[in-house]
């Protein structure tokens, strides 16, 4: 059995969906039980929590843009994609049934003027639910029996809404008497990812991102034989080919090494994602859908070639960064008090906006976030609301935006010397705007924010001077 999750990168446009079709049958032509996991287009989870947003603004016009961008771009591929036009009707019932329940909480949020991260997750999922729908006909119209499977149905998880826990045992209970069923009888099923659902059957999300772990939760259960994560990109490589072109591909990870990887605070991989996998050894495949026949990057137990390989940048753009600072004079009465931070921290949490990394400054009291832009508008809001009393009784300076930037982080071989000042005389070679910089504790991993418009000068000078040799 193996399990084949598809991302945003893989159903991006019509011919991208062809060539997760034609993969998906070469398989099953070969005799291979298959699972399909999917998410959403690219930016529709944004999309869709913006307009949840939105809404609780009483900002219905710009819900109303979302609903319209949602339809419009799934109809485009169905036009493309489904040529029957009974077959491209029903499809279209179906997804004007999951509008209406768009239409439901986009009213209740708009009536209550708030929102949560439990509505945000009941709007986030119809992404997938989009998708998978359409991705099940395209399968069976090139004559591959499948099912979409909605993942609220397999994967039980607590009430820890926009980032929720999976409860294993449940989940492999559900996941194995749904599923085993279906590939026994040949039937393929289209799991929609990065959804759950309490055991009350409220949907959660498992957090951005959350479709890797929806696959390797579900091969956990399954105890397949492998995950394939297909992209748009040949595995994990050296860098970003789309920004350093002779970037290698990492053939081989251990799951420790793929899993620090995952927690640089970038996409690539869910965190979460490699936790099922290693408690039972099931080997994860990233390869690239548009080449099939390249070998990619496999994540295994005790790789054959050593450890080093892991060196690796990670980049990411599409991201703001948020700074807070306190007045000079109040800081010289208080000090830096990181009890404002922690303040600051759990209201992003709470209210379901991930913090891809932060810094403090002790000495010009100052906290600096980094979120997805998608996240920015509300976060400020939120930590506006937060500080108040700090901005009433004038300890607060400012709270500023810098935006767009973008992450950047370095992964070196565990041990090897000077990474920061190797990698801080390669950004001054390109006279690169450092916004703010992390150093790992494990002094091997290193992350810059710089401005999105010196994210491909600075990953290819950190290419060449620190991977290259
Ligand atoms: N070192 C790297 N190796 C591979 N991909 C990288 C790297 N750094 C950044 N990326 C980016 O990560 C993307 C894959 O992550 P993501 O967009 O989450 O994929 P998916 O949509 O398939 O889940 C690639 O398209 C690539 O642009
Ligand atoms: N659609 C969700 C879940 C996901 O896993 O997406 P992707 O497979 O594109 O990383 C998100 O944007 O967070």
């Amino acid at each position: 059995m193996v399990v084949m999750k598809f991302g945003a990168a893989a159903v991006s446009d019509a011919s991208r969906i062809n060539d997760l079709v034609r993969v998906v049958r070469h398989a099953v032509d070969e005799g291979q039980a298959l699972i399909v996991v999917c998410t959403a287009m690219p930016e529709v989870t944004n999309l869709l929590i913006g307009a949840a947003r939105a809404a609780a603004r009483g900002n219905l016009a710009t819900a109303e843009q979302a609903r319209r961008a949602l339809w419009q771009r799934h109809r485009t591929l169905a036009e493309r994609l489904v040529a029957d036009e009974w077959e491209r009707e029903t499809l279209y019932q179906s997804w004007a049934d999951l509008l209406k329940s768009f239409d439901r909480i986009v009213r209740a949020l708009a009536t209550l003027g708030e929102h949560s991260p439990r509505s945000s997750d009941a709007i986030a999922a119809i992404g997938e639910r989009f998708i998978g729908l359409l991705l099940a006909v395209a399968l069976r119209r090139a004559g591959v029996a499948a099912q979409l499977i909605d993942g609220a149905e397999l994967i039980v998880t607590d009430d820890h809404f926009g980032n929720a826990r999976p409860l294993p045992e449940e989940t492999a209970k559900r996941a194995r008497a749904r599923l085993l069923p279906l590939a026994q009888s040949r039937i393929v099923p289209v799991v929609t990812g990065y959804i759950g659902a309490t055991r009350q059957h409220l949907t959660t999300t498992l957090g951005r991102g959350g479709g890797d772990y929806s696959a390797t939760l579900i091969a956990a259960a399954l105890d397949a034989d492998e995950v394939v994560l297909w992209t748009d990109v040949a595995g994990i490589l050296t860098a970003d080919p789309k920004l350093a072109p002779e970037a290698r591909t990492l053939p081989e990870l251990s799951y420790l090494e793929a899993a620090e990887i995952a927690t640089l605070g970038a996409e690539v991989l869910h965190p979460r994602t490699l936790t099922p996998l290693a408690h039972r050894n099931i080997p994860l495949h990233i390869r690239n859908l548009a080449q099939p026949d390249m070998p990619g990057t496999r994540v295994v137990a005790e790789p054959c070639i050593s450890s080093d390989t892991a060196r690796t940048i990670i980049s990411a753009p599409a991201i703001s960064l948020i700074e807070i600072a306190m007045s000079p004079l109040a800081a010289a009465e208080l000090g830096w008090a990181p009890e404002l931070a922690v303040r600051v921290l759990a209201e992003l949490t709470n209210c379901g906006i991930e913090v891809l990394t932060f810094a403090q400054s002790f000495s010009e009291r100052s906290l600096l976030l980094a979120v997805r832009t998608a996240d920015v508008e509300y976060a400020y809001e939120r930590i506006e609301t937060c500080l108040l009393p700090e901005r009433e009784n004038q300890a607060l300076r400012t709270i500023s935006l810098r935006s767009p930037v973008a992450l950047v982080a370095v992964l070196s071989a565990p041990g090897s010397a000077y990474l920061a000042p190797r990698a801080l005389a390669s950004l001054a070679r390109v006279q690169a705007t450092v916004l703010a910089m992390v150093h790992g504790n494990a002094s091997h991993h290193l992350s810059f924010i710089v401005p999105e418009e010196e994210m491909g000068s600075v990953v290819r000078a950190l290419h060449r001077d620190l991977m290259m040799g």
